[in-house]
């Protein structure tokens, strides 16, 4: 893996547009990604999360704009870059190998492989080289998936849904062992869910999309300081649910506490904005 330079943004995307047919999959999507960081992309069902990583990935063309991996431009290469490693929703595995030949198939199917590091991963998973993929439990053919992603020594993870399927703990065991390697290593991860709390403690920087509109960007805690919740002990329980309880805009009285929202209910604002969702108020600094 490069050393990557800190002046260059790991993952930049400039006003990338994506159109299917009829539907404006992604718009004007701007970002800009430092090396090292493990980030979030949040967004509601049809957001255009899994065509944004598509595009990253190579697997589809963009209809506008320009993405640049460690600072080299899509336009000057074909398919995927050598230094992203994408793991899409469909886990690239297959259920009549073995743990072993799946190994042997990575090193195979990539100029770039560290059978090593791999073998490393897997063993830590605790798994059994001659075990068949088929036998395997949702979060130990989870953990092959991030082996074989992460064999090719990726500077960017691309991770869609990487924690769907998987019971609570499974999620949790999977998470840290994902999180613990990937910050070792100084990988500069994207990673979607659905389950929002999960990204919390997890990720360092936030990408919010909304109908294909980049709604938030940028460090997790620069962005929850910047926003504020009206303090409500009596719904202040509430905030798990998916549609969080109205909290007046304005006027504010004196008296009103606010305090820092949650992850979970800074991503729900922008998702379901009053009257169907929390609000949220931004602060100057
Ligand atoms: N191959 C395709 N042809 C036509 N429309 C598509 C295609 N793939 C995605 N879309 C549409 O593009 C929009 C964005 O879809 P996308 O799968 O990127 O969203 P997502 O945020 O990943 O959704 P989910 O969370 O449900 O996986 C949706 O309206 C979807 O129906």
């Amino acid at each position: 893996m490069p050393v990557p330079d800190s002046d260059v943004a790991a993952l930049e995307t400039i006003a990338l547009d994506k159109r299917y047919r009829r539907v404006h999959a992604l718009s004007e999507c701007s970002f800009s990604l430092p090396s090292g960081r493990i980030a979030a992309l949040a967004g509601p069902n049809g957001a255009g999360k899994s065509t944004l990583m598509d595009l990253i990935a190579g697997i589809r063309r963009p209809t506008g704009g320009e993405i640049r991996v460690l600072g080299t431009s899509s336009r000057s290469f074909s398919g995927i870059h050598p230094d992203v490693s994408y793991l899409a929703q469909r886990k690239p595995l297959y259920r009549s190998f073995t743990v072993e030949e799946m190994l042997k198939a990575g090193h195979k199917l990539n100029d770039r492989w560290d059978a090593e590091y791999a073998r490393r991963l897997v063993e830590q998973a605790g798994l059994t080289p001659k075990a068949k993929v088929s036998t395997l439990s949702g979060g130990q053919r989870s953990r092959l998936a991030i082996a074989m992603a992460l064999g090719r020594r990726p500077a960017v993870l691309l991770l869609d849904e990487p924690l769907a399927e998987l019971d609570p703990f499974a999620r949790r065991e999977v998470s840290h062992a994902l999180l613990d390697e990937v910050r070792n290593q100084g990988t500069t991860v994207l990673m979607s869910s659905h389950i929002v709390a999960d990204l919390q403690g997890m990720c360092d920087y936030l990408l919010c999309l909304v109908s294909g509109r980049l709604v938030l960007d940028g460090p997790v805690e620069e962005l929850l300081g910047a926003h504020r919740v009206r303090r409500e002990p009596d719904l202040d329980g509430a905030a798990g649910s998916t549609v969080s309880p109205v909290v007046e805009a304005a006027p504010a009285s004196p008296e009103t506490e606010w305090r820092a929202p949650t992850l979970e209910e800074l991503v729900l604002s922008r998702m379901a904005p009053p009257p169907h969702g929390t609000y949220v108020r931004a602060v100057s600094s």
